[in-house]
């Protein structure tokens, strides 16, 4: 089969959108993997799916796989893409889209400066994350808290410690002094795949520049580290804010350019994220057979 596909970025983290609204194809794990692969595909950190919406009071339904074939609840820097796509292939001209995640509904804002997203509230409670706390004592950082885990390396045990929270998909976040330095190839995988994330988890690791700055790298699940993670970016500024360190509206810099976070500090409150979206190029490709 073959198949029309958008190639898109927003901050640098990358996607494969598909136009799935017209025409009901629906993809393997394996064809997702060979889409996303930067060899033998197009190369994407996530592929997103445009398809009808399951209601009349949405516009879309807005479907996320990673790059290794996993789908997943929701994917900030892909919603600014996905809103974006939406406008330029005339599937919509509306300036506000509501549109249906695994993770519930999100609302999309086009506007001058780029998309601002409402990514919906924070979830704090560690069971939800999910993230398995049973016998863990916490340890207080301003109006919160965060984990321990321990991790064995050459011998010695050294405690690393994360708040963990939910934007509808799985974070951790560490503070680090310097994100350069940061060993983020070794503890992005050791954070993510611990056995107190049941579902893994996104390795945030957070640079405080001031109370309006900061500077992120994030190891995804199922992608690896990223240029950028807007979900990643709003977990970490809400991290930032509830340890007392931050004050919305916050500048996040990651590796492939500046999003904006904003949020009240109230938990019943949204996260809002403004970023750039951007089309890369545009193709047709023929998909593997799956058995
Ligand atoms: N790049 C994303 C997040 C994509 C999903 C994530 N890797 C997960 O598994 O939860 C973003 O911009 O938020």
């Amino acid at each position: 089969m073959e198949i029309a596909f958008t190639k898109m970025q927003g901050a640098g983290n990358d996607f494969v959108v598909l136009d799935q609204t017209a025409d009901s194809y629906r993809l393997s794990p394996e064809q997702i993997r060979f889409l996303a692969d930067r060899h033998f595909g197009v190369g994407a950190d996530q592929v997103l799916c445009v398809r009808p919406a399951p209601s009349a009071d949405l516009d879309f339904e807005y479907v996320i796989y990673n790059a290794d074939g996993g789908e997943v609840q929701q994917c900030g820097n892909g919603a600014r893409c996905f809103a974006r796509f939406v406008r330029d292939k005339g599937l919509s001209d509306k300036d506000s889209l509501r549109v249906q995640t695994l993770a519930g509904p999100i609302v999309l804002q086009l506007g001058a400066d780029g998309v601002t997203v409402d990514m919906g509230r924070p979830i704090f409670d560690p069971l939800q994350a999910p993230f398995t706390a049973t016998g863990l004592q916490p340890q207080p950082e301003g109006t919160w808290q965060t984990w321990p885990l321990t991790r064995e390396a050459t011998g010695q045990e050294t405690l690393l410690h994360v708040a963990v929270l939910s934007m509808g998909n799985p974070h951790a976040v560490l503070l680090v002094d310097d994100v350069d330095t940061a060993p983020v190839a070794e503890l992005g995988p050791f954070i993510g795949n611990h056995h107190r994330f049941p579902e893994r988890t996104n390795a945030g690791f957070l640079q405080i520049l001031d109370p309006h700055h900061v500077r992120l790298r994030v190891y995804e699940r199922g992608a690896g580290e990223t240029l950028a993670c807007g979900t990643g970016a709003c977990a970490a500024v809400v991290a930032g804010v509830r340890m007392g360190y931050l004050t919305s509206p916050v500048q996040v810099q990651t590796r492939g350019g500046e999003l904006s976070i904003a949020w009240s500090g109230l938990a019943a409150d949204s996260v809002f994220m403004t970023g750039p979206a951007t089309t890369v190029f545009e193709g047709r490709i023929q998909l593997p057979k799956t058995p």
